[in-house]
C-alpha cells in the first residue's frame, strides 16, 4: 500500500490553516503530520517550525510573505544539512520582489509550489484572460482587473488580481510592471493606452471575487470568478502537496500542478 503524504500546516491557527486541517480530515492519501504558527503562538498540538519541517513530506503555508520566505530558506538549509527536506506549497500573497527572489533561490534546493490562488477556476481563467488579451488590440480595448475580499485581508491588490494582470500583460507581450496602474485618486488625467488598471474592494466576509474587464467603445467583455468557500483553496493546496511527491527541486505553480500549458 502507498504511504500517505505527510503534511505539515504553517499558520495553523489562521483562516486558511484551519481550512487545510479540515480538508485533511478523513483522507487516506494525505495525513496531517504537524501544525505550527508564529513561534509565540499558543494552541493545542502546535510544534516548532523546525519540528514540522522534520516531520513532513510537504508543508502547506498560508501565512505572511516574510514568514513564507523564511520558511523557504529554512527548508533549503535543511536540504543542504540533512538528508530530508519537505516540499513547500506556498499560498501567502503580498510578496515584495526581494522576497520572491529569496523563494526562487530556495527552490534550487527544494520543491516549491507557489500560487496566489489554488482554485481550478482561477487557473482556468488565467488562460482565458491571456487569450482575450492577445486577441483584442490595446488601441481599442482597455483592460481593468477588479477584486473584492473580506475586511481582514492585509494585502492589495490580491495575489490573484496580480496573476490575472500578469496573464493579460503576457497576452499583450508586455511586462505588467511597465503597464500596471495600481492607484487612482484625484485628477488623474485620461487613461493611458495599454494600461492595465486595478481596483480593490474590502468588506465583510467576501471570500474572493475577481473580474477582468475588457472595455471597448461599443462593447465590453467581462471574465469573472467567484470563490464560494475557502475550502476551495485548501483542497487545491492539498492536491498541490500530493503532486510534489517525487518531483525534482524547482519553483512550480498551480498551472504546473494542473498540467496546463502556457
Ligand atoms: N493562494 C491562495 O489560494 C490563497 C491565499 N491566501 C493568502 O494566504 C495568506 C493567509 O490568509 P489567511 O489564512 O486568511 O490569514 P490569517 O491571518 O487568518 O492566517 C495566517 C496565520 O499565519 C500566522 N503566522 C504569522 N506569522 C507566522 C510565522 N512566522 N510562522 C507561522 N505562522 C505565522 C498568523 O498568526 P497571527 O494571526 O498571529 O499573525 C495566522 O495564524 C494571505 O496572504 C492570503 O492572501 C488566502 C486564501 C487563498
Ligand atoms: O486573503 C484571501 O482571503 C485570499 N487571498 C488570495 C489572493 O490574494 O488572491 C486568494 C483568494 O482570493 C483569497
Amino acid at each position: 500500500m502507498t504511504q500517505p503524504v505527510k503534511i505539515a500546516v504553517a499558520g495553523a491557527l489562521g483562516r486558511m490553516g484551519q481550512a487545510v486541517i479540515q480538508t485533511l480530515e478523513g483522507r487516506h492519501d494525505v495525513v496531517l503530520a504537524a501544525r505550527f504558527d508564529r513561534p509565540d503562538a499558543e494552541g493545542d498540538l502546535l510544534v516548532s517550525a523546525d519540528a514540522a519541517l522534520a516531520a513532513a513530506d510537504a508543508v502547506i503555508d498560508f501565512t505572511l510573505p516574510e514568514a513564507s520566505a523564511l520558511l523557504a530558506e529554512a527548508a533549503a538549509a535543511r536540504a543542504v544539512h540533512h538528508a530530508h527536506a519537505p516540499a513547500l506549497v506556498i499560498g501567502s500573497t503580498g510578496f515584495s520582489p526581494e522576497q520572491l527572489a529569496r523563494i526562487e533561490k530556495a527552490a534550487q534546493k527544494v520543491v516549491i509550489v507557489r500560487s496566489g490562488n489554488y482554485s481550478l477556476g482561477v487557473n482556468m481563467l488565467m488562460g482565458l484572460v491571456r487569450q482575450a488579451a492577445a486577441a483584442l488590440p490595446a488601441s481599442e480595448w482597455d483592460i481593468e482587473v477588479f477584486e473584492a475580499h473580506h475586511k481582514r485581508k492585509v494585502d492589495a491588490p490580491s495575489g490573484t488580481a496580480l496573476m490575472l494582470g500578469e496573464a493579460a500583460a503576457e497576452g499583450r507581450g508586455v511586462g505588467l510592471g511597465q503597464v500596471a496602474d495600481r492607484a487612482r485618486d484625484g485628477v488623474t488625467g485620461p487613461r493611458k493606452e495599454g494600461a492595465i488598471g486595478f481596483s480593490v474592494v474590502r468588506g465583510g466576509g467576501i471570500i474572493g471575487e475577481h473580474s477582468v474587464i475588457f472595455a471597448g467603445e461599443s462593447e465590453s467583455l467581462t471574465l469573472s470568478h467567484s470563490a464560494i468557500d475557502r475550502g476551495l483553496f485548501a483542497r487545491g493546496a492539498v492536491a498541490a502537496a500530493a503532486w510534489t511527491k517525487g518531483k525534482p527541486p524547482g519553483l512550480y505553480d498551480m498551472q504546473d500542478v494542473l498540467g496546463f500549458t502556457r
